[in-house]
């Protein structure tokens, strides 16, 4: 990488303070001739920045990263300017003056970081996470991710494919030498069949990652009249949706997102469920059907005890919520519901609230390793399934088995984004002394 870049890292112009940053050989020249001596490396020095006429463009502070010990594995500078319009345009133009300079594209320094080692890909994809995050559990994954958590998952299970099929080479390369263990399977296999249970179990974790990536789906469902609508309204503290004493009223699914416990929670407003003749009530009921198939949650709601549809009590999905609280107390003793209401007094809405974040996916600290992206997921799934293959090779031979093993560890090596050659042999020696 020959080309030094600059980019302004910090967002929206006017703003306390701006900051420039560098990469590549030629930084230490550029720092030098717009601020005078380096900084001692890592630290922040106050200078004043000079355009190469001498003419004074701002007082700031000035850093340099000599690499490899920076972001971006090369050499990084960064200048931190008051965030005028004017004082910004007035250094970048001067940066765009050196020769060797040009600005950079979007995601360059982190695509740098990858081609030096520093970040892996499941790394970046974690930093691009964490930039877009919204909510405290979308920052704490991504953080985790950013953070190399999944990474040194993957790296494990990496050393685990090349450690069983360098045995394996073993094997077949020197399986007259005394000192090369006869029988590899029974070392390797035990541990292959637990690599694949392990990342079957990770995968399991897709769906927590959904959640926390796309929201926590709450479909509130019932009898019309039930007062969906008065809860949807409710809980999104807004009059979105219509309200009236006519049975039928909602048609359309209206959607309010809320943010509850650090998740993103998308709440839906359906069509009160009952046979009709109304073509359109007909097709608002299909559709409130249908959002509840996806939903990770059903509010399910009635205004008295024998409202609740008994299929949909089974379902493990459903909270049953008797709603009206107001009118009539002594109706909803000893019902069915778990949670009881009334959205004109307010009560009930608390205890509704707890119950859904009760419901809500718990998360041990530490227990963020999880594959969130669909690109994670399927890889994972071709790695699992190549190590069963090999398991499963066992009476074809070790030739086979060993080359599914082999599949098994690209698939993780394009997750990663390390196709690391490894050398098998080098494995081999430093585990035996073949040859001694
Ligand atoms: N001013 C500033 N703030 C920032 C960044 C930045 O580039 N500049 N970051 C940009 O994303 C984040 C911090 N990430 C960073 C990651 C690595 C290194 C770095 O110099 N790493 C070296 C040395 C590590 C050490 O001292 O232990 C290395 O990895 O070798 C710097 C920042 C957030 N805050
Ligand atoms: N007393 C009382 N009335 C309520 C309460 N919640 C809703 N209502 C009334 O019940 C009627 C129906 O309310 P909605 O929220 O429109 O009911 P819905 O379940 O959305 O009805 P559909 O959209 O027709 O399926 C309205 O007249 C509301 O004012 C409540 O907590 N107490
Ligand atoms: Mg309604």
């Amino acid at each position: 990488m020959h080309e030094t870049i600059f980019a302004l890292s910090t967002g929206g112009l006017p703003s306390g303070v701006a900051v420039i940053r560098l990469s590549g050989p030629a930084t230490a020249h550029v720092l030098t001739a717009m601020a005078g001596p380096l900084p001692r490396p890592r630290r922040a020095a106050l200078r004043t920045i000079r355009h190469l006429s001498g003419e004074r463009l701002d007082q700031g502070l000035v850093l340099f990263f000599p690499g490899p010990a920076s972001f971006t594995g090369e050499d990084c500078g960064e200048l931190h300017l008051h965030g005028g319009r004017a004082v910004v345009t007035a250094v970048l133009d001067c940066l765009g003056g050196f020769a060797t300079l040009r600005a950079a594209d979007a995601g360059e320094f982190s695509r740098r970081a990858f081609s030096q080692g520093k970040l892996d890909l499941v790394e970046v994809e974690g930093l691009a996470d964490l930039l877009a995050a919204e909510t405290e559990m979308q920052r704490r994954l991504a953080s985790e991710h950013a953070a190399g958590g999944l990474s040194e998952i993957y790296q494990g299970w990496a050393r685990r494919l090349t450690h069983a099929r360098a045995m394996i080479e073993a094997e077949l390369d020197f399986a007259d030498e005394e000192d090369v263990p006869g029988s590899v399977a029974d070392r390797i296999w035990p541990d292959m069949a637990s690599l694949g249970l392990e990342i079957d179990h990770h995968l399991a974790g897709a769906a927590t990652a959904a959640i926390i990536r796309d929201g926590f789906r709450i479909v509130i469902a019932g009898a019309p009249n039930a007062g969906k609508s008065s809860l949807l309204n409710a809980l999104a503290k807004r009059e979105i949706a219509i309200v009236t004493e006519i049975a039928g009223t909602t048609r359309d699914i209206l959607e309010v997102d809320l943010s509850l416990a650090g998740f993103i929670v998308k709440l839906f407003d359906t069509a009160g469920l009952r046979e009709t003749e109304d073509r359109v009530e007909r097709e608002g009921i299909r559709r409130a059907r249908s959002a509840m198939e996806e939903a990770d949650l059903i509010l399910l709601l009635a205004d008295h005890p024998q409202g609740f549809d008994q299929e949909l009590m089974h379902d493990e999905r459903v909270v049953a919520v008797g709603t009206k609280l107001d009118q009539d107390t002594a109706l909803w003793d000893r019902s069915a519901a778990e949670v009881l209401i009334s959205t004109r007094s307010g009560e009930g809405l608390d205890a509704l609230i707890q119950a859904i974040e009760r419901r809500l996916p718990q998360l041990q600290p530490g227990a963020l390793a999880l594959p969130s992206r669909r690109r994670h997921q399927d890889l994972l799934r071709q790695c699992a399934g190549h190590v069963q293959d090999g398991l499963a090779a066992a009476p074809l031979g070790l030739d086979l088995q060993a080359e599914h093993l082999r599949l098994a560890q690209e698939a993780l090596g394009r997750l990663t984004g390390r196709i690391d050659v490894e050398n098998l042999l080098d494995v081999i020696f430093s585990e035996f002394c073949i040859g001694k």
